[in-house]
């Protein structure tokens, strides 16, 4: 077994994380670096070789995978993504930078001395580098939080998953937390109903509201992953939230992927139906996705909107995620905030302390160059 380089440290009368810190680290699916084809292929061969996505055994799923995905999708894929790319990058990560600088600005308002940073548990920043990145700034404690509400094994419990085969590789490990879910927190239902209710204020309400959650395999839910229970309590408790009925709205799932049965209803044949019906308006919106992405910016916002009004739909409007909303980056620092309590989080040092603490690190690098680090 070979150990990762462990940071620079000091023994003897020095007790070993004197002046360690708390880190909070943010963990959401990954992107591709650029929108083309290259790029999209080397994102897909990691997230879709992962087995806890994809339960065909891996001999078959690699004949797959390597002889037909990755030579189909990746093109049509780049070109998906370049239809929804941003100035600054790929949405999933330009919403998921911001949502990490504003709840790092958050907790240090609330007097939280911790250091926040974002890992993606496919392509880059990589969970490895995220965590490398933590060391570096002392942190011995380490809250993971992934940013799906509802807890999937596919989603949440590979990050887990990551980060244990990391440490298994660590000597000295530091203290860790997860957070699984968030599907029922008041502040996160609070903060998609704001985001609902802004929007109808300006732009009134369609004749139902469609809540589309990313889909799964049905086999999931048989085998007992709480997932799809987990957004129909989060759809419920919006639906209150919003004050309205079940019969003004239709929990879907999109996303669908492969040959097998996923979850259903599924969202695009039940926007057809819609309008077959004679509803002609839905206001569509995602409460699974904290940050608007790929799925739901070119998936439901495009195609599915195309396929609503081919079949005789006339307006069709995306409610954006809740992405940087002000109720959100509140609930989430709320969130972190609780799930942090008994750490040492206060930032309560003198400026006495602080330089004794800066001399202590110098001491500690120097110490470990003497003793022939290379790290
Ligand atoms: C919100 C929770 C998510 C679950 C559950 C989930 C399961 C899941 N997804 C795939 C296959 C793909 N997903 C893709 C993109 C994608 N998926 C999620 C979230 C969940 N996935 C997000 C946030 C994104 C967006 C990434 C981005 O870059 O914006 C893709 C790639 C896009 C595409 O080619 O269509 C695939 C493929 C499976 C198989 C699965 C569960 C088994
Ligand atoms: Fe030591
Ligand atoms: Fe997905």
């Amino acid at each position: 077994m070979r150990f990762l380089p462990e940071p620079p440290h000091r023994h003897g009368a020095v007790v070993h994380g004197a002046a360690a810190k708390t880190g909070v680290l943010l963990v959401n699916l990954g992107t591709p670096d650029a929108p083309n084809p290259k790029a999209v292929r080397r994102f897909l061969a990691e997230f879709l070789s992962d087995p806890r996505v994809i339960e065909i055994p891996r001999p078959i799923w690699w004949v797959i995978l390597n002889g037909i995905i990755l030579n189909v999708r990746p093109k049509d894929a780049a070109a998906r993504y370049a239809s929804v790319w941003m100035a600054e990058g790929s949405p999933l990560m330009v919403w998921s930078r911001r949502q990490t600088a504003a709840v790092d600005a958050a907790l240090t308002a609330r007097g939280h001395a911790v250091e926040v940073v974002l890992g993606m548990r496919y392509g880059n920043p990589s969970l490895a580098s995220a965590m490398q990145t933590l060391r570096e700034r002392g942190c011995d404690r380490i809250l993971v939080l992934p940013l799906y509400p509802q807890y999937s094994a596919s989603t949440t419990a590979t990050v887990s998953d990551a980060i244990n085969a990391l440490l298994a590789r660590t000597r000295n490990t530091p203290e860790l937390r997860f957070v699984k879910h968030f599907h029922d927190d008041p502040g996160y239902i609070a903060s998609l109903a704001a985001r609902v209710n802004d929007f109808w204020e300006h732009n009134g309400r369609g004749q139902k509201l469609v809540l589309s959650f990313h889909g799964l395999p049905r086999r999931s839910l048989d085998l007992g992953d709480p997932y799809f229970c987990e957004c129909q309590k989060t759809g419920r408790l919006l639906i209150a939230a919003l004050g309205l009925t079940p019969d003004q709205v239709e929990i879907t799932f999109q996303s669908r992927f492969g040959a097998a049965e996923w979850l259903q209803p599924y969202t695009e044949p039940t926007l057809k139906e819609l309008a077959k019906n004679g509803v002609t308006s839905v206001d569509v919106f995602c409460p699974g996705f904290v940050g608007d992405c790929i799925e739901t910016l070119e998936e439901m916002a495009q195609e599915a909107r195309d396929a609503f009004l081919a079949a005789g739909g006339t307006q069709y409007r995306y409610i954006p995620a809740i992405n940087d909303s002000a109720p959100w980056i509140d609930a989430l620092t709320s969130l972190v905030e609780r799930h942090l309590q008994g750490w040492p989080t206060k930032a309560a040092r003198s400026p006495d302390m602080a330089a004794a603490e800066a001399r202590e690190l110098q001491v500690q690098r120097e110490h470990a160059l003497e003793l022939g680090a290379t790290d």
